[in-house]
């Protein structure tokens, strides 16, 4: 054993090192100073002396207080030393408070008693405390616990209860440490336990103990420690409650620092036990354990977050199309991997090249992380809203009706029969090209009558939402049958859930035959009721009006059985039929209203157009103050031309209605970009490298109407093919000017003009900038353009035009140039570049440019029929005599 220095020994009796320096000068022990060594025989006469004197002391009680204070400090700080922060900071609390540690540190301790962990520590702590400050508490508890024999207490851990460490540790002396190094040696992890609670208390008396204890515990200790940490605090709350709660009064600060520090305690143990768990199975080294628990501290707040984090972005929304940074940025990694990712699947991507939400879905995928699509909430559609209306307060309405069938089966002839008026001298080149409508009365019942136009692009336009029409009558020329756009006007009439009435038109041709027209309808399940089924079909003739008022009351009658009503007692809401500018009345729009009344001086908005309704015509060009349900009247008073198709509002005042139209053209500019984007999507580049060079023919229509405008578009976007894309860039009514010119000029696109000119400013930039203005009065002349022009972009057709023929009659070889055959031409010609076919006995040899052409020594463009030249086939070497030349070349011809 090693000789104790005096504060050595004066910590492990519990007093102050002048309190020990004062008792060696009574006993004549020389010692300069607190860390003068002792020899043995010295600390054991203290030893045994202060144990007597404390066993006395306690039970005046007095000096204890004193004792503990001064104790506990320098504990503190040598624990520090050799324990981690927290610890440290504890471990001498524990001595004083242990009421209140164990709910830090471990809470199972509480009970005096307490399993194998009390045992141990019950058989540690008595020990450290007995030798370390502790001792003062136990040493008043002492009396008590002296009374019991130690060695009983080491070998019956269990039952052992504070009072008997307490007991122990008065009595201590070095045979404490002596029964220690027995227990140690017996104690196998609990001891190490225990050893901790000694270290954190001891000081160096301990040593020698530790030494072996040390010695033994090495590295395992470690985790030991960081158990006895725990574990510790459990003894000695067991020994140290009762006795601190009595008696001492300076815990009491620690308590409260305790209690204040209980929550950080408590979290910062729990944290200091995962970190150990983790962190102590890699590391076995002493000297930087303490370091990787102070740095596993630092780390240990920002741990869980990106495991967090990682959850998070598990799901990500993503819009319609994004770019690939986006995409990134959502997925919270950096634009390079995707890229690197794509690429090495062979797709060459940038950081803002635009994919569609499938190919994000896809990228996200081989990130695991999933994609959800992002609800583009249509906030014009939630404008437009309505609720279910009160049933009491419809009333019923006329019935919408419109007109469909294939060009020249009668339509406008039908419509012209109905209304008593002839409307189809108005229009250029015959073909009815604008929208209108008419009211007309039948046995006091009014109808209203859309005009559909008879061409083909008319029945594509589309109105929003809501549908226009409630009936349509199918327009089928008894001579002629189901025709292609009949079957279309029969699609469209159904996806529009639109009741048909079919008028066979033109009985009173010699040639009509309507039992072949019902015929024809039936497989396009329009079944007469005649024949079984439920269609209505009406044998009309426009000319002598034979059925029309037949035609009529079954419209009439269809109508009363759809139970058409609207509540006219209401803000005006409808449908524009058909918007023009007008010189001299500004906008002009023929609106349908479908519920509720529009007056005069009504605030509306309609799509992009807005304001007050300055005056309202019907259909026969009065003047009306207010037009109810299914009224169709023409407007004036807005701010621009909405579309055809567009739904009016009445608003209540004209502010809301400028609010209306501004979300209007705001959320149709994010559209209009979004549809560019999309455009540009990942997938559809992919499209085009597959199909090869896919042309874009881009083109901005201008009418003067907006029903031509849409007709032009709709007829102009289905020539598109798989080679050339058609895309309306622009599309509007009113003269073409400057900005048509500049945006066809800088979006290389060709102009169309439907009844409008361009103005004077706009003709000179086209001439400029050569752009391609073309004027139109007649939709089928502008289609007809239109798609020899894209016959002209359409990559030429290439045919072999075979020149002519020649004989090889002999060959002759030249250095640097390979094999001449010397040649007759038999017929045709033979030109410098053309290509050549060498036969031989019919069979093909070389196919291939003719490298050079000579008539003697010189070079020729050309060489005709009935003269001798010579040959260098290109690469080729293998001719002779007798061999067929045949000269050929591709040539462009025109598509079919
Ligand atoms: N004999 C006879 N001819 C008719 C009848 N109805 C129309 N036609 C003729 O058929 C041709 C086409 O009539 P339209 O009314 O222009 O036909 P549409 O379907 O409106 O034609 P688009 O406006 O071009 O779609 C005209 O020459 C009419 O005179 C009919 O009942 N009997």
């Amino acid at each position: 054993m090693t000789k104790l220095r005096v504060h050595e020994l004066a910590k492990e009796l519990g007093m102050d090192n002048k309190e020990l320096l004062d008792i060696l000068a009574k006993k004549k022990v020389e010692v300069k100073s607190h860390m003068s060594t002792l020899e043995e025989q010295v600390t054991d006469t203290i030893r045994s002396e202060y144990a007597k004197k404390k066993a006395e002391n306690t039970e005046d009680g007095a000096p204890k207080k004193k004792t503990i204070v001064q104790v506990f400090r320098p504990q503190n700080s040598k624990s520090g030393k050799m324990q981690n922060g927290n610890r440290q900071g504890q471990r001498p609390q524990n001595g004083n408070r242990q009421g209140q540690r164990p709910q830090n540190e471990n809470r199972t301790a509480k009970p005096a008693n307490q399993g194998q962990n009390t045992q141990g520590v019950a058989a540690a702590k008595p020990q450290s405390n007995g030798v370390n400050g502790s001792r003062p508490q136990n040493a008043e508890q002492g009396q008590r616990r002296n009374d019991r024999p130690q060695g009983g207490r080491f070998n019956n851990n269990d039952r052992n209860d504070r009072n008997d460490r307490g007991g122990r540790f008065n009595n201590n002396d070095r045979n404490d440490r002596n029964d220690r190094g027995g227990r140690f040696n017996n104690n196998d992890r609990n001891d190490r336990n225990d050893r901790g609670g000694r270290f954190n208390n001891n000081d160096r008396n301990d040593r020698n103990d530790r030494g072996g204890r040390f010695n033994n515990n090495d590295r395992n200790d470690r985790n030991d420690r960081n158990d006895r940490g725990n574990s510790r605090p459990q003894g000695r709350q067991g020994q140290g409650r009762r006795e601190d709660r009595d008696s001492i009064p300076a815990p009491m600060v620690e308590q409260q620092k305790t209690q204040r520090n209980k929550a950080k305690d408590k979290e910062k143990d729990y944290k200091k036990k995962e970190l150990r768990d983790g962190e102590f199975e890699n590391k076995g080294k002493k000297g930087k354990k303490q370091k990787q628990v102070a740095e596993a501290k630092k780390p240990q707040k920002p741990q869980p977050k990106p495991v967090e984090v990682e959850e998070e972005i598990k799901q990500i929304t993503i819009p319609e199309v994004l770019t690939i940074q986006e995409l990134a940025d959502k997925m919270k990694i950096v634009p390079s991997v995707i890229i690197k990712k794509l690429f090495m699947q062979g797709k060459i991507v940038t950081v803002n090249q635009e994919i569609d939400y499938e190919t994000a879905e896809e990228i996200a995928m081989e990130f695991d992380v999933l994609c959800e699509k992002e609800v583009v909430v249509d906030v014009i559609e939630e404008l437009l809203k309505e609720d279910e209306e009160d049933e009491a307060d419809m009333v019923k309405r006329p019935p919408v009706v419109c007109v469909m069938g294939h060009v020249d089966h009668g339509k406008t002839s039908l419509l012209d029969a109905i209304r008593h008026s002839n409307v189809i001298d108005r229009e250029a080149g015959g073909i009815t090209q604008h929208i209108g409508a008419s009211v007309v009365e039948v046995d006091g019942e009014k109808i209203t009558f859309l005009d559909t136009p008879g061409h083909e692009a008319f029945t594509a336009m589309r109105m929003r939402g809501a549908s226009s029409t409630d009936i349509a009558i199918l327009v089928v020329a008894a001579d002629d049958g189901v025709m292609p756009q009949t079957v279309e006007a029969i699609n469209h009439a159904k996806a529009a859930g639109i009741e048909i009435i079919v008028a066979i038109n033109k009985i009173d041709k010699p040639s009509a035959n309507v039992e072949r027209v019902k015929q024809e309808l039936t497989e396009y399940e329009l079944i007469p009721e005649d024949w079984g089924g439920s269609t209505i079909f009406v044998p009309v003739s426009a000319h002598t009006k034979e059925g029309i008022k037949e035609l009529l009351e079954m419209v009439l009658l269809t109508a009363e059985v759809m139970e058409l009503k609207a509540n006219p007692n209401r803000a005006a809401r409808g449908l524009v039929i058909e918007a023009q500018l007008d010189k001299g009345k500004g906008s002009v729009a023929t609106v349908l209203v479908q519920k509720g009344t529009l007056h005069v001086g009504d605030a509306i908005a309609a799509g992009s157009a807005h304001g007050k309704v300055r005056a309202m015509m019907d259909d026969k060009g009065r003047r009306v103050k207010e037009a109810g349900p299914s009224q169709p009247v023409e407007i004036l008073g807005l701010n621009d031309v909405p579309n055809a198709g567009e739904v009016f509002v009445g608003c209540e005042t004209e502010k809301a209605a400028r609010n209306f139209a501004e979300t209007f053209i705001a959320q149709n500019k994010a559209k209009l970009l979004e549809e560019t984007k999309s455009k540009m999507s990942l997938d559809d580049l992919f499209t085009q490298i597959q199909e090869g060079n896919l042309k874009e023919l881009n083109i901005v229509v201008k009418a003067d109407v907006q029903g031509s405008v849409e007709a032009m578009k709709q007829s102009l976007l289905k020539l598109s093919n798989d080679e050339v894309v058609i895309k309306i860039i622009h599309g509007g009514v009113g003269a073409i000017n400057e900005s048509d010119v500049t945006l066809a000029s800088a979006s290389n696109a060709i102009i169309i003009g439907f009844n409008v000119r361009p103005d004077a400013t706009a003709k000179d930039i086209a001439e400029r900038e050569g752009v391609d203005l073309r004027l139109y009065r007649v939709i089928y002349s502008a289609i007809e353009d239109v798609e020899a022009a894209m016959k002209g972009m359409l990559d030429p057709v290439f045919e072999e035009k075979v020149l002519g023929h020649a004989e090889v009659r002999q060959t002759f070889k030249a250095s640097g140039v390979g094999t001449i055959a010397g040649s007759y031409v038999q017929d045709g010609i033979f030109e410098r570049n053309c290509s050549v076919r060498l036969t031989r006995d019919g069979i093909v040899i070389f196919d291939g440019p003719l490298a050079s052409l000579k008539r003697f020594k010189d070079d020729v463009k050309e060489v005709k029929a009935g003269y001798e030249c010579g040959f260098v086939f290109e690469n080729y070497n293998d001719i002779k005599e007798g061999d067929l030349v045949e000269a050929y070349k591709m040539v462009e011809v025109e598509r079919k």
